[in-house]
């Protein structure tokens, strides 16, 4: 039960939860564990995912369509945590669904289900007081999003109350895979290393062996979305979870 980076750069995937239901999810998340993946963002869909590309936009509506909560996905994590004791799992929402829970009653629940962390796409470090301290109640990692245009105040600010490891994105913009990784990225990671010890993970448009041993050139982990996701939608819950298996062991070298 550690977010830690065995190989370098380490390999964060995110799953958008129920899609194409939970149980193929939890096929996939092991599948990604099993052949190399360090973290698992496990990822709540929701309604209006705006910081998403075309790609788990698409997945979010399927599983929202599904019916997938916030509750599913925390019973998910637990499944996820018994099966792999040691694997990271971050648990990784939109505020919405987690204000509607009630951030005390998510963070008591997230850390019942085994969760290290947790990252909330739209909560910004200057309004994180309460969610902070339930974070601490309940011992687990608050992961925040930077990005290249965060001033060096902001970037300050992220790495004194992250835990875990701080998530680069590599461009300003949705998610999405993109030829080659944004050229951002190395200048923010660098700035970023004068306020943090914290592993560096860096991510949006990632999805080729290339990419990730591009960004293992300068920061510690490689954050793959839609790459998987385009996978999982392409083959079905079938042949999921072998093809993601297949996948990060090929884009891990
Ligand atoms: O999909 P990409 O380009 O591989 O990027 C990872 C991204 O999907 C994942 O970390 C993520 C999913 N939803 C987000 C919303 C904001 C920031 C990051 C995310």
């Amino acid at each position: 039960m550690a977010i830690e980076f065995k190989k370098k750069p380490g390999i964060v995937a995110y799953l958008t939860a129920g899609d194409p239901d939970l149980a193929a999810t939890r096929e996939i998340a092991l599948a990604a564990i099993d052949n190399g993946a360090d973290v698992i963002e496990l990822g709540v869909p929701f309604s209006d995912p705006l910081a998403d590309g075309p790609v788990i936009q698409r997945a979010s509506e399927r599983a929202v369509a599904r019916g997938t909560r916030l509750v599913d996905v925390l019973a998910l994590a637990k499944e996820l945590r018994a099966a792999r004791p040691s694997a990271g799992l971050v648990l990784f929402s939109y505020l919405n669904p987690v204000v509607r829970m009630g951030m005390r009653t998510f963070t008591e629940r997230a850390a019942e289900a085994g969760a290290d962390g947790v990252l909330l796409t739209d909560m910004i470090v200057e309004e994180a007081g309460e969610y902070l301290e339930a974070m601490h109640a309940n011992k687990l990692a608050p992961v925040f999003l930077a990005a290249p245009t965060s001033p060096d105040a902001r970037l300050k600010a992220i790495a004194e109350v992250s835990q875990g490891f701080v998530y680069a994105i590599s461009r300003v913009g949705i998610t999405g895979t993109q030829q080659k990784v944004a050229s951002d990225a190395p200048e923010l990671v660098a700035r970023l290393r004068k306020f943090t010890k914290l592993p560096i993970a860096v991510g949006f448009g990632i999805s080729t062996p290339e990419h990730v041993r591009a960004v293992g050139e300068f920061a510690d982990a490689a954050v793959i979305g839609s790459a998987l996701v385009a996978l999982i939608e392409k083959t079905g819950a079938d042949g999921a979870a072998a093809a993601v298996g297949k996948f990060i062991r090929e884009v891990r070298g």
